[in-house]
């Protein structure tokens, strides 16, 4: 648990790095936040066919950002939506500290405890060598947890909580895995997003792995 502390936390970790910035947004910023990205997002349940068996992820999802930076994902290739003002307005404050002008943002509504993300890195190969990916949590606090590749005894877990911001850089998507795991208590929904930056180039999608 991290109280009321805005500091940010520089979280070594081998073979890579995190930055936590418990408050970086206000409670009341965060809220008016949340409450405009709920309204004004077309959330979507999106599946994937595992095994010949059509699974919905259990998560609403959204994909927006620069036009161009088009994403294949389950064999479709979705075009961004387009920047709207709540996301402008993040991602004009979390840029100068993440140090990118970034292109675009993938969002994940968690409608409750029930909703998760399984283990998996964000290294696709438009995402470059050692992107930085800044992680912005509006609503429930939730669990995030991370393990080595090569050793899944090195663990780290920490709280993501209603305003914060998580930069997460240097090599840490290719040694490194994290997770959202599901919980029993009873939670509201949470938002997260994740905003990239896509490289163009040879290819112009974001070729996401299917993960549940
Ligand atoms: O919800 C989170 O905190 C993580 C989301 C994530 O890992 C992703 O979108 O790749
Ligand atoms: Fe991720």
């Amino acid at each position: 648990m991290f109280p009321e502390d805005p500091s940010p936390r520089y979280i070594p970790l081998k073979d890579g790095a995190l930055e936590y910035y418990p408050s970086f947004f206000t409670s009341s910023e965060a809220d008016s936040l949340r409450q405009q990205l709920l309204e004004q997002v077309a959330w979507k349940q999106e599946s994937m066919t595992l095994y010949g068996k059509v699974v919905p992820f259990p998560r609403l999802m959204a994909w927006h950002g620069d036009a161009g930076s088009a994403y294949a994902f389950s064999g479709v290739t979705y075009q961004p939506q387009p920047w709207i003002p709540p996301l402008l307005e993040i991602k004009q404050r979390i840029e100068p500290v993440a140090g990118v002008t970034f292109n675009s943002v993938l969002l994940n509504l968690y409608r409750d405890g029930k909703d998760s993300m399984g283990w998996h890195a964000d290294d696709e190969p438009e995402l470059g060598r050692n992107p930085v990916i800044a992680s912005v949590n509006l609503g429930a606090a939730r669990r995030f947890m991370l393990r080595h590749r090569q050793d899944h005894q090195l663990k780290y877990a920490l709280e993501l909580q209603h305003g914060s911001l998580l930069i997460m850089k240097d090599q840490l998507q290719h040694y490194w895995q994290h997770q959202v795991p599901k919980t029993t208590r009873p939670l509201p929904s949470r938002i997260n997003l994740t905003f990239r930056v896509i490289k163009k180039g040879n290819a112009d999608t974001l070729q996401r792995k299917e993960l549940i």
